[in-house]
This record gives structure tokens, C-alpha cells and sequence, in this order.
């Protein structure tokens, strides 16, 4: 099978041409790619497909087998590996996910992509109880007791779950312990979430550590940079654009006053292109 690496703020995934290639039993092979010791290794696997309704669809899975609805960084990354691969040569096109229709706008030197702005539409401020894009109620900063701390949470649905809580030193706080049990709060969250913890260090600037659905601690999450800004600017903490600092670099974030939506511009890279042998396929 043939594959490609890409990173985006070392939100590594593999990448795999679903058109013109045959696969099967997707949550397994996600697995079985996304292993740092016995496969490629990633945060995941992310396929680029047809879509019947727009230009390309995306499907992202986690390296646990489960299918996540969006990602912002393969959204960009797959933008790119259409455009780099010659499958298209618009540099103004429209990815199909499960979070909904995403707009992209690539900017291109030497034939290759090498900046792209993904509009990845309004958030939805929920839980995940009610189906995406009803209007529904908010939740914003509300108290939540998670193991021996209460956390002021804040929901939000790019599609996939998200939410967030501001903490006051992301560099020494304790991700793995309380990521994981906010993201297996099935009560509050019924499929689960990811979890972004984010300190807010001026009106445009705001770091990041993320806990993912499915994977664990990411050094990159555009989604959870969006989700932060969301509710950085919800709570008067930040103007409505900023940069948002990870492990893995820095990601500009906007969300538009006209529009609601949430529009994020940054890079991705691909890292090496290569086959693998799949025992199962
Ligand atoms: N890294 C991604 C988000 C992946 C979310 C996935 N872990 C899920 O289960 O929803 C991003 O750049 O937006």
C-alpha cells in the first residue's frame, strides 16, 4: 500500500490515496499504521477520498481505530496533497468531512502548497448531546468536578467534540492525567472529546497543550487551537484572532465577526512518501 507522511506542527498522520487505491478494514489499519514500533507510526490515518458533493472528501481515524469527524491539520495536509499530487489545480477548492463542507484557499510556490487557509466554518457550543448544527444550548465555562479538581469548562463541536479549559501554566500541567479523564467523561461528553488546555498570555496570543480523542497528547491540534480562541474571545480573555502557540509550533486563528466562521492559516509538510506491506489486506 502505498502511503504518504505528513506533519503539520508535528500533528504527524499517514496519508493514503483512497481513489485510486482499494482498502479495507479501516479502523484496523489505522491501527496498524498509526503503530510507532511495528508500522509507520502517527497521531493516525487519514484518507483522501471522492466526494459525490464537493471537490475531495477526507475521512480521519485515531490510532485507537476510531473515526474522528474533523482535523484541521490533515483538513490543510490533504489540501496539500491534492494540489502537490497534480489531482487538482485550484488553489481554491472544498473538502467534504463529517463536521460539514470545508472551504480551502492554498497558497503556492514552486508548484507546491506551502500555506493554506481552511474555513472550517461556525462552532456548534455543545457537548455533543445534540446532533451537530442544531442550534442549541451553550455551554460555556461551567463548572465541572474531574478527579480531585473542578475545571471550568467550555464545549465546543467543529463536527467532532471539542472543549476546553484554561489553566494557569500549560508547560507544567498534568495533560495525561486529567486529559484523559475529561475525555472519557461520557456523561458530560457522550463521544467523548478532545481536550485543549490553553493559557491565554495576551489579547493575540494564547498557548496550548492538547489531549486527543483517541490518540493522547498531540504537539499539534488545529481544531483545538480554533476551540481556544472560541472561548478565549467568548470569556473577553482575547480579541477574536491570534496566535496560538503548541508544542509544535505556532498557528494563526480567526474568528470572523461577519461571517461566525472560523478560519485558520498555516503550513503543512510532507515528510516522505513511501509503501508498506499490510498483512491483512
Ligand atoms: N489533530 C486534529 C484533531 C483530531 C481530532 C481527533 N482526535 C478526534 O477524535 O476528534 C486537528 O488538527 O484538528
Amino acid at each position: 500500500m502505498k502511503f504518504t507522511k505528513m506533519q503539520a506542527y508535528g500533528n504527524d498522520y499517514v496519508y493514503i490515496d483512497a481513489i485510486h487505491q482499494e482498502l479495507a478494514k479501516l479502523p484496523e489499519l489505522a491501527r496498524f499504521v498509526s503503530d510507532r514500533h511495528f508500522a509507520v507510526g502517527s497521531d493516525g490515518m487519514v484518507l483522501i477520498c471522492p466526494s459525490e458533493v464537493s471537490d475531495f472528501r477526507m475521512r480521519m481515524f485515531n490510532p485507537d481505530g476510531s473515526e474522528g469527524e474533523m482535523c484541521g491539520n490533515a483538513l490543510r495536509s490533504v489540501a496539500k496533497y491534492v494540489y502537490d499530487h497534480g489531482f487538482t489545480d485550484k488553489t481554491r477548492f472544498q473538502i467534504e468531512t463529517f463536521g460539514g463542507l470545508q472551504n480551502i484557499e492554498l497558497q503556492v510556490e514552486n508548484q507546491k502548497a506551502v500555506n493554506i487557509t481552511a474555513d472550517i466554518g461556525r462552532p456548534v457550543l455543545d457537548t455533543g448531546k445534540i446532533p451537530v448544527n442544531t442550534p442549541a444550548a451553550e455551554f460555556i465555562n461551567q463548572p465541572v468536578r474531574i478527579l480531585d479538581r473542578e475545571f471550568y469548562i467550555t464545549a465546543v463541536s467543529w463536527g467532532n467534540p471539542h472543549c476546553v479549559t484554561f489553566v494557569e501554566n500549560t508547560k507544567d500541567f498534568d495533560v495525561e492525567t486529567y486529559g484523559k479523564a475529561i475525555e472519557h467523561h461520557t456523561e458530560l461528553f457522550p463521544n467523548k472529546t478532545n481536550v485543549t488546555f490553553a493559557q491565554v498570555v495576551r489579547r493575540d496570543y494564547i498557548k496550548i497543550r492538547e489531549w486527543e480523542r483517541g490518540t493522547g497528547e498531540t504537539i499539534g491540534c488545529g481544531t483545538g487551537c480554533c476551540t481556544a480562541l472560541v472561548a478565549a474571545s467568548l470569556l473577553g480573555l482575547t480579541d477574536r484572532e491570534a496566535t496560538v502557540e503548541q508544542i509544535g509550533g505556532p498557528l494563526h486563528v480567526k474568528w470572523d465577526s461577519d461571517t461566525g466562521h472560523m478560519i485558520m492559516t498555516g503550513s503543512s509538510h510532507t515528510v516522505f512518501e513511501a509503501e508498506i506491506e499490510v498483512p491483512f489486506l
